[in-house]
């Protein structure tokens, strides 16, 4: 269907989970033992079950439905088959995962389809909008909030709008740093078409190997070098977005004042006002220079105050990560080997024994680099941190996409593994990070027992940062599901009363839309309810995610 590597089933990467390695391959021991006794988890195999042996659901695509559309996309672009519905349904959220795991695949879509262009997806839209088909745009299927759940109060057959066929660089100009590529391009083939330009986008999410440009622009992703090279928004110069309304030609480059910005209302739209079909994306010169290195701060407060301060004097190198003293130690476990050795030697060197670590890099032309940092060092020492070498900062950027298929790994032994993230001002912060671990902690803690918080900042602005926050705990075998979503409802309200956005970068899908009016307030709903409504009138276009029930929630 793609000639792009799929992603398996059942978890990460393009291969099966039967020839994946267990955790002791790829877990040292010292972490397991940590994990153990930190969590109270006794290691056991709980592997999923048999991809033969999911339940998929009979495809309900009316047959007269199915002749149209073979008649408008070719008999080849329109697929029933267990292999093509079984593989997009839904993302990779860890509710999804367990689901799977289980042989759950009944949110799978009726059938998948791959138009070719914007014409055939305005048509395909006018029909399904016709017919009472759902259409969920899918890209690389990697949402973590329930983006391709294809839910529908009224029970109506979905498809799966697979973007496959239009992943190609239409266009490139060099003179106004700026290229026109079709939506489901992933990152390494974008860059791989960019490079013969000496041209790069650098929007690198830890999905970057499976995720696509259109899938960013529907979540306002944020990449790892985002403090540098900015959001994915930032990134976006303008974008086709069909509707079944009909098209928008959204963006006028390199700046407009011709009324509100309704690119902006695109952005984020996680295909619940149509599909974004071509976009037109900033980009610059290949780097020519890079440098990365650790840093070690005695304290999460003493880093934050560090990051803060270089943010005010717009000194943020492109990459920083800020890992609070729970995600130092896990790090500093989990590097085994020469690879712990060389940190545990460096930090000790220095004086410190655990602390935080401060990961960072700047990347572009060599004086600039070289100044930025220049800058940047002496602000980061008044505030105590010390340089720990490059190595622990090349070491990050080698395995920079490696953690999601560690998580399989611990899925696979018992272990719940799920990451939130959202972001607050400067001034909360402190606040929202002592909530979001307390909720965790409370909702996971069981019989002396707790979870493992970890966190990390990982994305700067003078105004703020954002926080991610990975959560690591024995898993109720019984419950599973309940589990994990309980402590999702307790962390988020807490993040929420305390300053923090709802997401700052996974999107509001399926999981965050009951509290989108929290942060938007009921006329901003309404707002959104009548954009929707104008331009998918009959509500087939991902009606399962962004816009929360109308009976509202408690
Ligand atoms: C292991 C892992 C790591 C991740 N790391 C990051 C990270 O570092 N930063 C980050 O921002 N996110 C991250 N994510 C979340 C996810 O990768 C992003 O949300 C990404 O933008 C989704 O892209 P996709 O192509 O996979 O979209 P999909 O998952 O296929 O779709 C996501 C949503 O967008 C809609 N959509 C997709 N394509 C289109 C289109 N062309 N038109 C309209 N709507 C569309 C879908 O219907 C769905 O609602 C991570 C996810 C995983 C599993």
């Amino acid at each position: 269907m793609s000639e792009q590597p799929e992603l398996t089933v059942q978890g990460w990467g393009p291969g099966g989970a039967s020839e994946a390695p267990d955790l002791a391959a790829v877990l040292p021991k010292a972490a397991r033992r940590h994990l153990a006794r930190e969590l109270g988890w006794t290691p056991r195999p709980t592997p999923p079950v048999a991809v033969d042996e999911i339940r998929l659901p009979p495809s309900r695509l009316p047959a007269d439905v199915h002749a149209e559309l073979v008649a408008l996309l070719g008999e080849d672009h329109v697929r029933t088959d267990r292999d093509a519905r079984l593989r997009r349904a839904g993302g990779r959220s860890y509710t999804d995962l367990l689901r799977r795991r289980a042989g759950d695949a009944s949110g799978a879509p009726d059938a998948v389809v791959l138009p070719g262009g914007t014409a055939q997806t305005a048509a395909l839209l006018a029909l399904c909008s016709e017919r009472g088909v759902l259409v969920v745009p899918f890209g690389g299927g990697t949402s973590v909030v329930g983006g391709l759940a294809g839910a529908d109060p009224d029970d109506r057959p979905s498809l799966a709008v697979d973007l496959a066929r239009m992943a190609s660089l239409a266009d490139v100009d060099v003179a106004s740093s700026l290229v026109t590529v079709g939506p489901g391009m992933r990152g390494p083939a974008l860059e791989a078409a960019l490079a013969p330009h000496a041209l790069a986008l650098g929007h690198l999410p830890q999905s970057w190997e499976f995720a696509t440009v259109g899938g960013y622009a529907a979540t306002r992703s944020a990449g790892q070098a985002s403090t540098g090279v900015g959001r994915f928004d930032d990134l976006v110069a303008g974008l086709t977005l069909a509707t079944p309304s009909g098209v928008l030609e959204l963006g006028h480059p390199p700046a407009s004042a011709a009324g509100p910005d309704l690119l902006g209302l695109a952005l984020g739209s996680e295909g619940a006002f149509g599909v974004v079909t071509e976009l037109r994306l900033r980009v610059r010169p290949a780097p020519r220079a890079a440098r990365y290195e650790g840093w070690s701060f005695r304290s999460w407060a003493d880093g934050l105050a560090g990051l803060q301060r270089l943010a005010r004097h717009d000194l943020l190198p492109d990459v920083v990560r800020l890992s609070d003293p729970d995600e130092t130690r896990a790090t500093l476990l989990n590097a085994g080997g020469t690879g712990a050795r060389l940190l545990r030697g460096a930090l000790r060197a220095r004086g410190r024994g655990g602390g935080c670590l401060l990961v960072v890099g700047w990347e572009g032309l060599a004086p600039l680099v070289r100044a930025r940092r220049g800058a940047a060092r002496p602000v980061l020492r008044e505030h105590g941190a010390v340089p720990i070498g490059r190595r622990v900062g090349e070491s990050w950027r080698r395995h920079r996409y490696a953690a999601p298929y560690l998580r399989d790994r611990l899925m696979d032994a018992g272990l719940l593994v799920e990451t939130l993230e959202t972001a607050a001002t400067w001034t909360d912060l402190p606040a929202v990070y002592d909530a979001v671990r307390a909720a965790l902690r409370a909702s996971l803690g069981r019989e002396g027992r707790q979870p493992l918080v970890m966190s990390h900042v990982s994305h700067g602005y003078p105004t703020g940062a954002s926080l991610y926050v990975t959560v690591l705990a024995d898993r109720d075998d019984a419950l599973p599901l309940q589990q994990w979503l309980t402590a999702k409802r307790a962390a988020t309200d807490a993040l929420l009363a305390a300053g923090g956005t709802l997401t700052h970068h996974h999107a509001v899908g399926a999981d965050h839309r009951p509290w989108l009016e929290r942060e938007v307030g009921p006329l901003g709903v309404e707002v959104l309810r009548a954009v929707k409504q104008r331009l998918d009138p009959r509500g087939v276009c991902n009606p399962g995610v962004l816009l929360p029930d109308r009976e509202g929630f408690s």
